[in-house]
Formats: structure tokens, sequence, C-alpha cells
């Protein structure tokens, strides 16, 4: 499953170039199949997430390319309704297909999916307005098996607002006939850029970063290629403005949207890090130790992202005094706790509450990193470890950061990655 090897203790210094969003590059990649085109993508990050989506596409009929952020993709030979068993399984986008498949075919055969490990995960939001669109929906052997019967546009009031079920929602509901309205839909910058990306196909949908989320189904006359730019992604970005905050560093993060980072920003600030933009790069400078920020609450956007939840907590076991997190979006989502324990790091859990007592210094470890950004926090903690640390099972971390060791390379960060 492959390591990393971190010396650390050395301070941060230099340039990241931050790459295309995995959590909007997948619901994108998923929606190319709505109609049989052409679509030439920029900014596609190259994360395992993204090869998994690939490869059920190129399953699917369709043909792919992708090389150095570009990917080309040619979805006029989708022959199937079956999704790959598999893939689905390994992947959370993968039941964005659902929508998406339904939409071009009329029918869907899908697997549960996958993707972290960090509580229940279920999909009740997702067919619930599938079936108010006019989709019958049963489960047959463990797969979803779905076909169209009445299609038809309606108002939909999430009870929660989850990005995969307002996207799974958009994605059907742009090509069927009459007006949908999505209530309470998820507001992240991910799915405005669905938005823009389906709009640029020429469908009509608005109100995505609102309250509700309007969508006039049409098919789109124009069949020319679709050429869209990802959004960068902001997670990516934190997750590097945390190293920073972690010991002496003065990094440059470049391509990032800085609205789109500033429910991230203002916590590390408030921690006493300095964070100023200038002409589009954001220029981090940390000193020494940062102070513990009492109480943090992960919240759908625009509050603070629980996708950096773990990483802010490796920032926090070092930093001066206590703080408080509270995970209210996901059940179990504190996996890399007792691997942080393992450093030195002084951190209680109740339920979705940890407390962090900061303590002056963590010291290396041999690891296991059990999701993505729990396996970031781990290399997080041991860049500013004393001595040199082992995190085993960096699968998790190469499903969604792209060229990490290189980067951290870049910016003065001792770590390597092996086989075992
Ligand atoms: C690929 C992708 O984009 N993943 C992101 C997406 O995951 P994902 O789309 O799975 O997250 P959701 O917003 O759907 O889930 C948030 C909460 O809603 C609950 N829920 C969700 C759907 C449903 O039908 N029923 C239900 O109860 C979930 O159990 C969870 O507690 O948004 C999460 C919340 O920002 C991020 O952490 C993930 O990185
Ligand atoms: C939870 C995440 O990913 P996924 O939803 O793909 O499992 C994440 O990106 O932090």
């Amino acid at each position: 499953m492959g390591s990393f090897i971190i010396e650390g203790r050395n301070s941060l210094e230099g340039i990241v170039d931050i790459g295309g969003s995995k959590n909007a590059a997948l619901p994108i990649l998923a929606s190319t199949v709505i109609s049989g085109r052409e679509y030439l993508l920029e900014n596609i990050p190259d994360i395992e997430d993204v090869k998994d989506m690939l490869e059920i596409l190129q399953d699917m009929g369709c043909t792919v390319q992708h090389d150095n952020g570009v990917a080309l993709i040619d979805t006029r030979g989708l022959n199937t309704s079956q999704v790959p068993e598999k893939l689905v399984r390994k992947i959370r986008s993968s039941i964005i297909l659902m929508g998406a498949v339904l939409q071009r075919t009329g029918n869907v055969e899908i697997a549960y999916p996958g993707g972290c490990e960090i509580g229940l995960r279920p999909i009740d939001l997702h067919l619930k307005g599938l079936r108010k669109l006019g989709v019958e929906i049963i489960e047959k052997s463990g797969l979803l098996v779905g076909k169209v019967t009445e299609p038809s546009g309606c108002e939909i009031q999430l009870d929660y607002p989850s990005v995969g079920a307002t996207e799974n929602i958009m994605l059907f509901a742009v090509g069927i006939p009459g007006k949908t309205v999505i209530y309470n839909p998820a507001k992240e910058p991910e799915i405005v850029d669905l938005q823009n990306f389906l709009n640029t196909c020429g469908y009509s949908v608005s109100g995505a970063g609102t309250g509700s989320i309007i969508i006039e189904g049409k098919k789109p006359e124009n069949t020319d290629t679709v050429e869209y730019k990802i959004i960068s992604d902001r997670i990516e970005a934190g997750t590097y403005l945390s190293a920073a905050s972690s010991m002496k560093s003065k990094i440059y993060i470049r391509n990032i949207e800085k609205s789109h980072f500033k429910s991230i920003t203002s916590i590390y600030e408030d921690a006493g890090c300095e964070i100023r933009e200038t002409h589009g790069t954001i220029v981090i400078s940390n000193q020494g130790r940062i102070k513990a920020v009492e109480k943090v609450t992960t919240q759908p956007y625009p509050g603070f992202p629980t996708d950096m939840q773990a990483q802010f907590m490796a920032s926090m076991a070092t930093a001066d005094g206590i703080s408080i997190i509270e995970e209210t979006v996901f059940d179990s989502r504190y996996k890399h706790v007792p691997e942080l324990q393992k450093m030195g790091a002084n951190i209680t859990t109740i339920g979705r509450v940890a407390v962090v007592e900061g303590v002056h210094k963590l010291y290396s470890a041999e690891v296991e990193a059990k999701d993505l950004r729990g396996g970031a926090a781990l290399v997080i903690a041991a860049l500013g470890a004393e001595g040199t640390s082992k995190i085993n099972n960096i699968y998790h971390i190469n499903r969604g950061y792209e060229k990490f060791v290189q980067k951290l390379q870049n910016i003065g960060a001792v770590i390597t990655e092996t086989k075992n």
C-alpha cells in the first residue's frame, strides 16, 4: 500500500501550486455522460479517485485521455447503463453517475458507493429526490436498479444540504421536462462549479451557492465540444496552510480562489498565522508556535469544512492552549486521533467533540493513514515532529492529493515515498 518517510522539524519555504479540485472534478467527470459529446476539461487533478472515475467512463464505452491536468473525454460511445460495481465501491462520487446515466439512458444499475470511512454515509436523500422526479428505484442483489417512468420537474426540499444528493438531483433534473427547484441545497463552491459546467454544456441551472437551485429542464441543441476549466482545490490549499501553521514557514499558495478559501483562512488567522494576498497569491508566514482556537465546529459551506477537520487538529496538537473541535457533518471522523496520540498529541474525544491540549513537541512514530484527510493530518504532524516518522497506507492520501511528495519537497519538506 506504500508509505511516506518524513523527517520532521524543518521549516517550510517556497511556492505551492494548487491543482484542480477533487470534489469539483469528480462530479463534472460523471456528468459528461449526460449527453454524448466531446469534452475538453482543464485542471483535472492527477489523483487516484480521478483515475478510478476515468476507468469507469472507459469501461462504459467512453474514450478518455488524461495528461498534465487536461482530460479529453468522448462519451458518444457509452454503451451500457450498468456502472462497473468494483470501481463504484471504491469512490464516493461514483454515485453521481446514478442521476447522470438515468438522464442519458433512462435506466441505471449501480452499487452503493465507497469513499472515506468516516461514519454512516446513507444516500436516502439522493434516492428520495430522484424518485420525486419520476424514477422508479429498487434494490436487487445489493445493487440499485433505477428506471425512468414519468420524469417531471418538481420542488425538492432537502432535509440536509447534502453535497452528493444536490449533485445527483441536478444531473437528472437538467434534461427532464419542467422546472425543478431544490430547496436547502449544498452551497459548496464545487456545486457552483457544477452549475457553471452544466450551463456551459447548454443546460439551464441557476441559484447554486444560494438557498435554492432552479433548473429549467431542456436538451441542448448545440453538441460542439465543451471546454471547461475546473476550480482549484480549496482543501488541498488548506492542507498546505495547515502544514505551514505547524512550523516556522513562509509559503506562497498560487492558483486558489480566495473567496472559496475564506472559511479556512479565517480560522488560521484566529490562531495567529499571518495570511495576506499579493497579486492573486496567498502568502502564509508563521514565526513560532500558534495559539489554540477555543472552539471550531465543522459545518456545511460556508462553515469550516469537515474535510479540514483532521488537518486543523494536527495544527492544534502543538498550539499554545486548549482547543475544542466539534465534528457535526460526519458521525465518525476521528480515526486519526489514536494515530496522532502515538506521536504524543494530547487529544480526548467525547462523541463528536475533541479536546486538544497543545503540547510543545510531537515525536516521530510509525502510524497508519485510515482515510484521506486523516492521512494528510499525519503528514502535517510528522513534518513538525522530532525524528523520522513512517506513515503507512498512503493509498488513502493519494486518492486526493496530487504530487503530494513533490509539492512538499518543493517547499523544503524532507519526505519520500516507499513501496512498502
Ligand atoms: C466526493 C465528494 O464531494 N465528497 C464530499 C461530499 O461527500 P458527500 O456528498 O458524501 O457528503 P454529504 O454532504 O452528502 O454528507 C453530509 C452528511 O449528510 C448525510 N447524508 C447525506 C446524503 C444522504 O442521502 N443522507 C444523509 O444522511 C451524511 O451521512 C453526512 O452525515 O461532501 C462532504 C461534506 O462536505 C465532504 O466531506 C466530502 O469530501
Ligand atoms: C471525504 C472525502 O472524500 P470522499 O467523499 O470522496 O470519500 C474528502 O475528500 O475529504
